[in-house]
């Protein structure tokens, strides 16, 4: 009997207990770092003279690993693996495939600093932030765990005298798992075991900025006893190896999330039937947000500006539910805007290794780019407030960055910018607020601050978004309480984290007997 699903407690770093264990962790992490880390090809290591170097964006001269590189061949090798392993895997009870996820979060948890250093390192997560993430990510496995437990046994259908009637769920077959950069722990741990315990097997291509903490994963995924070839680990280029993977044609299931501009190509590829194929891909694709603080004129502002700060800033702006647009009544326009940029003047930006830095780097040079690109767009449509500069002397700093006065159609209020950047509109009232709030293409998360409870349920209703948060930031979904993903082109609402996810990585079987 396991016990009843509780979320991961979050590390109170002002405990000086867990301040001096998490030092201790990222000390022993540095001294681990630069190593090599290798394919992963139905338990083999393969190891290849190009590499994925990952480094530190808060200090770009940090090499965290150099990861070996797979080509179309060892994607291939991959898909063969996995297509091999499934014939055993999908006959394993769904108790010892729990058991697996739930050894594996032991595991995590017991070295659960360890893990969030090497998120410190390798894609600049202030130890708030890279904590959350680890935490999230022990959260899947106990989870989708007990979920799987639940619906080991299929759900109840009626029978009739003399037929018997069940409804049962069946593993797929061979899934790609194409995971994205910035929940480098959890959404990548998540979506691969979410197809696993169900009883698929996996091709995981993870993100190029963090091969790393992934091949840490897979290694916790061996200890905790996972056969070999249910999990295949193949670091490579999206344009090559996620192209190969996606169009393959055992290829049953593909698990992607990332951009919309990557995720729709891969939606639009797996619709194209290849030679050999026998079965329709089902796509899993969330993607990206651009995501809206809503204040209300009646609403407490000490909320609403803390609200937009944790949403805009965390991690850098670099999460998809990431309130980059602030929509505000125009009752309270400037005494919220003057609070946001005060508090906002008062964040810290620097290397994520150290304690209390509110904001480390963005991830890369690329980021840096597109980043202060869009700033220079926001001089443009509206009124720069505060912030606008950068640094990428040593690693990847923009400051944090507020805009005031756009028009909800500018670039700046439609394009997802991913990254320290907020954007003011005003509103003449709430039921504009929300036709600005869902003036967008995406549809994941959003957040109205207001003691009006006609609004509030008004927001509940007309508010397009997968995720809708009150008097709170519209960042932060806890699994198994907050399932989450997005409407319209933020992706398909597979709610990960959430009671309906799993199933999506099954086909249901309905078997009928006479006697
Ligand atoms: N909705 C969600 O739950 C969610 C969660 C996290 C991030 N995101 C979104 O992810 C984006 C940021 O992540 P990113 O920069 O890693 O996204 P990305 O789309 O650039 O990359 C995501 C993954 O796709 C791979 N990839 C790239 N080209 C590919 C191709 N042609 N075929 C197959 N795979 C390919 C990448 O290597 C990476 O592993 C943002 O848009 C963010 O909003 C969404
Ligand atoms: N689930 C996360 C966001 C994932 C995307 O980056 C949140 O709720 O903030």
């Amino acid at each position: 009997m396991v016990t009843a699903y509780r979320h991961e407690p979050f590390t109170d770093f002002t405990i000086e207990e867990n301040k001096q264990a998490f030092e201790a962790a990222l000390k022993q992490v540095k001294d681990e770092l630069g190593k090599d880390y290798d394919l992963v090809v139905n338990g083999e290591r393969i190891h290849t003279e190009e590499k994925i170097v990952s480094t530190n964006p808060a200090d770009t001269k940090q090499v965290v690993g150099n990861v070996s590189k797979a080509n179309q061949e060892t994607a291939e090798q991959a898909i063969q693996s996995a297509a091999e392993a499934f014939k055993s895997w999908k006959k394993w009870d769904a108790a010892s495939r729990a058991e697996i996820l739930f050894r594996a979060a032991n595991i995590v948890r017991k070295r659960k600093h360890e893990f969030s250093a090497y998120l410190v390192y390798e894609v600049g997560k202030p130890w708030k932030e890279a904590d959350a993430d680890t935490a999230e990510a022990i959260d899947f496995l106990e989870y989708y765990g007990r979920q799987m437990l639940e619906l080991k046994d299929g759900k109840p259908v009626n029978s009739r005298d003399g037929e018997h009637n069940r409804y049962v769920y069946t593993p797929i077959g061979v899934s790609v798992v194409i995971p994205p950069w910035n929940l480098a722990f959890a959404i990548m741990a998540g979506t691969t075991i979410a197809p696993i315990v169900t009883g698929n097997t996996v091709v995981m291509k993870p993100a190029s900025n963090s091969p790393v903490i992934a091949a840490k994963f897979v290694e916790v995924l061996e200890e905790a006893g996972l056969p070999k070839g249910v999990l295949n680990f193949v670091p490579g280029s999206g344009g090559e190896v996620g192209d190969y993977l996606v169009d393959h044609p055992k290829t049953a299931l593909i698990s992607f999330t990332g951009s919309r501009e990557v995720g729709t190509r891969i939606f639009k590829r797996a619709a194209e039937i290849q030679p050999g194929q026998q079965q329709l891909k089902q796509v899993i694709a969330e993607m990206g947000g651009k995501d809206t603080v809503v204040v209300d004129n009646e609403a407490n502002l000490d909320t609403a500006v803390e609200a937009i700060i944790v949403s805009a800033f965390g991690f850098s702006g670099q999460k998809c539910s990431s309130g980059s647009r602030a929509v505000v009544h125009e009752d309270v326009y400037d005494e919220v805007l003057e609070r946001v940029k005060k508090r906002t003047e008062e964040l810290t930006v620097g290397n994520a290794s150290e304690e209390n830095v509110y904001m480390g780097p963005v991830v890369d040079q690329g980021a840096y780019d597109k980043i202060l690109g869009y700033i220079e767009i926001g001089k443009e449509e509206g009124r720069l407030v505060t912030g606008g500069k950068g640094d990428d002397s040593t690693g990847y700093f923009i400051e944090p960055t507020v805009f005031a006065d756009l028009d909800p159609n500018s670039r700046m209020q439609q394009e997802e910018i991913f990254g320290p950047v907020v954007c003011f509109t005003k509103a003449k009232d709430f039921d504009e607020a929300i036709d600005i709030a869902n003036n967008t293409e995406y549809g994941l998360t959003g957040a109205v601050i207001s003691n009006n409870r006609a609004h509030l349920d008004q927001a509940a209703a007309d508010f397009h978004v997968g995720n809708l948060y009150f008097n709170r930031n519209c960042t932060g979904a806890i699994v198994g309480y907050q399932p989450f993903g997005g409407f319209n082109m933020s992706g398909t609402d597979s709610k990960a984290g959430g009671p309906d996810y799993l199933a999506l990585h099954m086909n249901p079987k309905t078997i009928s007997e006479k006697y």
